[in-house]
């Protein structure tokens, strides 16, 4: 291979690329072909360290066609130990802007050397990016634990400095929420270490735990404590660090990855969300009490209780519920702001928005509750575009990756209103509703899901309405439901409309499948083609558990006779 091609300037673009030491291990990969999905490009870390490299030179590419701070992580999230991944962070914090995902997947997927630096430079032409009186690259780097980090940071940091000038600041072992958060901030102009983060939520935790209404507060000693299953992950180690400059609340932390255990295998939000069963750590000794999973990145969320009947089961208290109780307080506050504040010419829109994996029981909760739900496809830059649109946005997957989303409007007429209030209303009911949602605009993180933010709002809006899990889980039951996977030849021939809910190709699946739900009563079914793995996946919802189960594998059936089975 060669190993520091060196690049001669373009005579167009003037791209003053410098060497490329990674040629492409992908391309010695027959049949290995990366696409930039909703997880960003994804494999066992063992062939992406060209990959990391190229994320690297698109990063750099990325902040000075922005002119502002880029962030790149490093992970695999709840995938096994030995996979990694690598994702870009764009200047709001988000996900990378969808329409540079193509040239990220032909980045990634260039065979030589020579192709890549000719992709670069039509790209560079095409964007109009100029190198030249520019604010030079700088991209933020972040890693989770898995050990190939190291490596796979050296890559990144080779790819952004081989753009002339750029900077990569290496941030450390951070949680994805973290780095994006922190990109966020350095764009906006705000203070952004690590400290700055821990110091942003606990404050804010601590502002919303002091305007807890005191005849509300019925916590006692059992229930200011919280077990914690950190997915031998990143957020275990973080949240004890975060829960040192906490008061209020007890927060014991297992599968912190200190004593062995392995990342993700059998632990972490991922798993306790598909297999409904407890993490390892936890028992019969922790019947009744209230117990998270984060996953390996720290960026998902889920709650649950051990129950008392054999030991392995649980109440799983996913996403959804998340979203419900967030939903509840936000509405709470809201109404206090709108109907007795006769000042308040901002009457804030609320929205929700989830996806079609939201348990049926779910939406019509929250539609009882007269709440606005807007349906987006599966993955969180859709979801988190939807939100952006209202006042005040929650989003939330099933899986546990969600946040508020709070426009800057919003944000700036509460900061004038409570400063008008301090003076002329002190201790008023609007005044503390007020102040109320300004810190939960502080607490959640505003770029990204963030299983830290998320869990310290769960935690203050329990001891704010002075519910146990138990209470916060029967807020509504969910419908049964049945997640499957099919193999398939190809599954991007499944084409689907509607939020992923109609099947618009292969012609007549949708009619077979809706002659199938109609036999169920609450029957539900939708089919589409995953985004992260080689499968078309097929939810089902029903009465029962028996209903559910036979119409997914029934609809399975019909996927597989349209499709055909996979041949490899
Ligand atoms: C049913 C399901 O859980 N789908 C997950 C999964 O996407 P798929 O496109 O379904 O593979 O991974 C995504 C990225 O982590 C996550 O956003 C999404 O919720
Ligand atoms: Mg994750």
């Amino acid at each position: 291979m060669n190993k520091n091609l060196s690049f001669s300037v373009h005579p167009l673009t003037s791209c003053p690329l410098k060497s490329f030491p990674y040629t492409s291990d992908i391309s010695s990969l027959p049949g290995v072909k990366l696409s930039y999905g909703t997880a960003g490009f994804r494999a066992d870390a063992s062939i992406l360290s060209s990959t990391v490299y190229r994320v690297g030179i698109l990063a750099a590419l990325r902040s000075l066609k922005t002119q502002s701070v880029i962030g790149l992580m490093i992970t695999a999230s709840h995938n096994k130990v030995s996979d990694n991944g690598v994702k870009i962070a764009d200047p709001s914090g988000g996900m990378l802007s969808q329409n540079w995902e193509p040239f990220a997947d032909t980045l990634a997927n260039a065979p030589t050397p020579q192709d890549l630096i000719q992709l670069i430079e039509e790209f560079v032409k095409k964007e109009d990016i100029s190198f030249n009186g520019v604010r030079p690259a700088e991209v933020l780097l972040g890693r989770d634990t898995r050990p190939s980090g190291d490596a796979l940071l050296k890559a990144a940091k080779e790819g952004i400095t081989s753009i002339v000038g750029a900077v990569a600041t290496d941030m450390g072992i951070l949680t994805t929420p973290q780095l994006h958060w922190m990109v966020r901030a350095r764009n906006k102009g705000m203070k952004a270490s690590e400290q700055d983060y821990f110091e942003q939520l606990s404050s804010s935790f601590r502002c919303l735990m002091d305007l807890i209404p005191s005849e509300k507060s019925k916590f006692n000693g059992t229930n200011d404590r919280l077990v914690v299953d950190g997915a031998n992950g990143v957020g275990g180690i973080k949240l004890e660090a975060l829960q040192k400059l906490l008061s209020g609340l007890i927060i014991e932390v297992r599968n912190d990855g200190e004593n062995g255990g392995v990342l993700n295998e059998g632990v972490g939000a991922d798993f306790v969300q598909k297999e409904k069963v407890v993490p390892y750590g936890f028992g019969s000794k922790d019947v009744g009490i209230r117990c998270a999973s984060l996953d390996g990145d720290a960026d998902r969320l889920v709650y649950f209780s051990v129950l008392p009947e054999g030991s392995s089961r649980i109440a799983l208290v996913d996403g959804d519920k998340i979203l419900s109780l967030f939903a509840l307080f936000i509405r709470e506050q809201l109404s206090i702001l709108n109907e007795q504040d006769l000042k308040n010419s901002h009457q804030a829109h609320l929205g929700i928005v989830q996806t079609a994996y939201a348990n049926g029981a779910s939406t019509n909760y929250l539609k009882q509750l007269g709440l606005e739900v807007n349906f987006t496809p599966t993955g969180v830059k859709y979801l988190h575009e939807k939100a952006a649109e209202f006042d005040i946005g929650i989003y939330f997957e099933a899986n546990g990756h969600g946040t508020i989303l709070f426009s800057e409007s919003l944000v700036g007429w509460l900061e004038a209103r409570t400063k008008e209030l301090s003076s002329k209303s002190k201790g008023s009911e609007v005044e503390k509703a007020a102040l109320r949602l300004l810190a939960v605009s502080k607490l959640i993180n505003q770029a990204v899901g963030d299983a830290l933010s998320g869990l310290l709002l769960v935690e203050v809006i329990l001891q704010h309405m002075g519910w146990s899990i138990h209470r916060w889980n029967e807020l509504y039951h969910d419908l049964p439901s049945r997640q499957l996977k099919v193999k398939v030849a190809d599954r991007t021939a499944v084409i689907t409309a509607n939020a992923e809910t109609v099947v618009v190709s292969p012609p007549g699946l949708q009619e077979v499948v809706n002659a199938e739900i109609v036999k169920y009563p609450q029957g539900r079914c939708f089919v589409r083609p995953s985004g992260t793995e080689d499968v078309v996946r097929v939810y089902a919802e029903a009465s029962t558990q028996e209903a559910a189960d036979s119409l997914a594998n029934s609809v399975a059936k019909l996927v597989d006779q349209f499709l055909g089975s996979k041949t490899s």
